[in-house]
């Protein structure tokens, strides 16, 4: 079984992957880490260079090509922007849920997110927060520290998923 982690931009989806992947010995994916290596850019240069749309056509083409079991793959925010997308999303799709103010504080001395350049973070989460329902299997708030929504979320796997 492999498990999908979904949310908003700075909602901790990578952080929280890796230590999923590390307590429950799966293999981590980081799906922006694979557009980077296949592009061989940065995704701010990706952006910057050839727009959004050919962004969203790599991250799908990357989607499209994980392969295994056992896996914790974090996805980019903007993944569930197009709905065909959780078809190829073949395992437990799981909402990293976190209050837009501590993802404000949380990503200040980030690197720079792409999008939010002309975007605010509260217009970007109207816009997709059915979104990331339609595609959640289950949800899990992050507004804690990492340990308790890994311990969490743990626990919510086995309840619902036997994992
Ligand atoms: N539970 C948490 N408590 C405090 N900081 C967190 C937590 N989860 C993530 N972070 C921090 O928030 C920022 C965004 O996390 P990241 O994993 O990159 O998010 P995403 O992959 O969803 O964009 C990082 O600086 C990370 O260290
Ligand atoms: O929300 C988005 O559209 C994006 C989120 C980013 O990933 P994170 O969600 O890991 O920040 C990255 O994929 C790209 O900048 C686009
Ligand atoms: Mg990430």
């Amino acid at each position: 079984m492999n498990i999908y982690l979904i949310g908003m931009p700075g909602a901790g989806k990578t952080t929280i992957g890796k230590h999923l992947a590390k307590q429950l010995n799966y293999t981590f994916i980081d799906l922006d880490h694979e557009i980077e290596r296949n592009s061989l850019m940065f995704i701010d240069e990706l952006f910057e260079k050839y727009g959004e749309a050919t962004f969203r056509a790599q991250e799908k083409k990357a989607l499209s090509e994980i392969r295994g079991d056992h896996l914790v793959i974090s996805t980019g925010g903007g993944i569930v922007k197009d709905r065909t997308n959780k078809a190829l999303m073949n395992g437990i799709k799981v909402y990293i849920d976190t209050d837009i103010t501590l993802i404000e504080d949380r990503i200040e001395h980030d690197y720079p997110r792409p999008l939010l350049k002309n975007k605010s973070l509260d217009t970007l989460y109207q816009e997709r927060m059915l979104n990331y329902v339609f595609f959640a299997d289950l949800i899990v708030s992050n507004d804690g520290n990492i340990e308790q929504t890994t311990t969490k979320l743990i626990q919510l796997l086995k309840e619902k998923f036997n994992l």
